[in-house]
């Protein structure tokens, strides 16, 4: 829905993602209207996980200070039906597999569903292993985006993007999330395989950090950019929420601006 009518608009969809709960779960909520405001078409949501693979240094250390703090998923949850309402632009939630399993896969789809979310991002589930997760997501009306990267065979890649649901992610690089001094070039390549096997959009992510990168991402021609560790480290390294906040605006704007 929202892919179509920003194409409609020949538009690219800016799609930030935070960690929740670093500083605080209140911060979070704000940081949510920030993001909305200053033209985000989806944000995605971190839950914070004490074993999170795909991460690099700055997600993780979001992730270690906010369940130090006590977030979790319940927390996220009634922040979330609170805010959700107040936002213009949809929520894909990001989470490993393990809390999602903890609470039951049925269960957990039915609860995020209940507070509005849209989406879902589960880095660590090989394909195979996604028939359920999807099922129960779609049973639920929940997106389910999977993931491609730059050393997925092809053969696999088709198959991912044929169930992919929402958009297709493409990581851009291989190896942890975290901002990078350019964006590696075969992203253009690997975005024309994966647009010959599909119409569903494809939004790319890892290490775009500057309004460059975002032009040049979307000069290759992505439907999305996904700008994460940036947008971490801004609210994690402030010296107070509400400059984090600012901070996080200003940020925000000068990336927008570049689509
Ligand atoms: O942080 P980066 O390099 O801007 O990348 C996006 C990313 O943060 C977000 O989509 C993400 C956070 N954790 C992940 C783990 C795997 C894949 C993707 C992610």
């Amino acid at each position: 829905m929202t892919f179509t009518r920003l194409k409609e608009q020949g538009k690219v969809a800016f799609i930030p993602y935070i960690t929740a709960g670093d500083p605080d779960l209140l911060t979070t909520a704000e940081a949510l209207k920030v993001l909305d405001s200053c033209g985000s078409d989806i944000i995605e949501l971190g839950v914070p996980y004490s074993d999170p693979l795909a991460d690099g240094p700055v997600i993780q250390a979001a992730a270690t200070r906010s369940l130090t703090k006590g977030t979790n998923l319940d927390a996220i949850i009634s922040m979330l039906k609170g805010v959700v309402p107040q936002l213009s632009c949809p929520i894909a939630l990001f989470t490993y597999y393990n809390p999602i399993l903890k609470r039951g896969i049925g269960n957990f789809m039915q609860t995020i569903r209940e507070v509005g979310v849209h989406g879902l991002v589960v880095p660590d589930v090989p394909l195979e292993e996604t028939e359920v997760l999807r099922h129960e997501a779609l049973k639920n009306g929940i997106e389910l985006v999977l993931l491609t990267t730059p050393t997925t065979p092809i053969d696999r890649m088709k198959a991912i993007v044929e169930v992919s649901e929402g958009f297709v992610y493409l990581v851009s690089a291989v190896g942890v999330t975290g901002a990078r001094a350019s964006v590696s070039g075969k992203v253009q390549s690997l975005l024309k395989e994966i647009k010959k096997a599909t119409t569903k959009p494809v939004a790319v992510g890892f290490g775009i950090s500057k309004p460059e990168h975002v032009k040049q991402v979307v000069g290759w021609g992505a439907d999305g950019v996904i700008v994460g560790s940036a947008m971490v480290k801004i609210l994690g390294e402030a010296a107070s929420p509400e400059s984090g906040l600012e901070e996080l605006e200003t940020f925000t704007r000068s990336l927008t601006s570049a689509l």
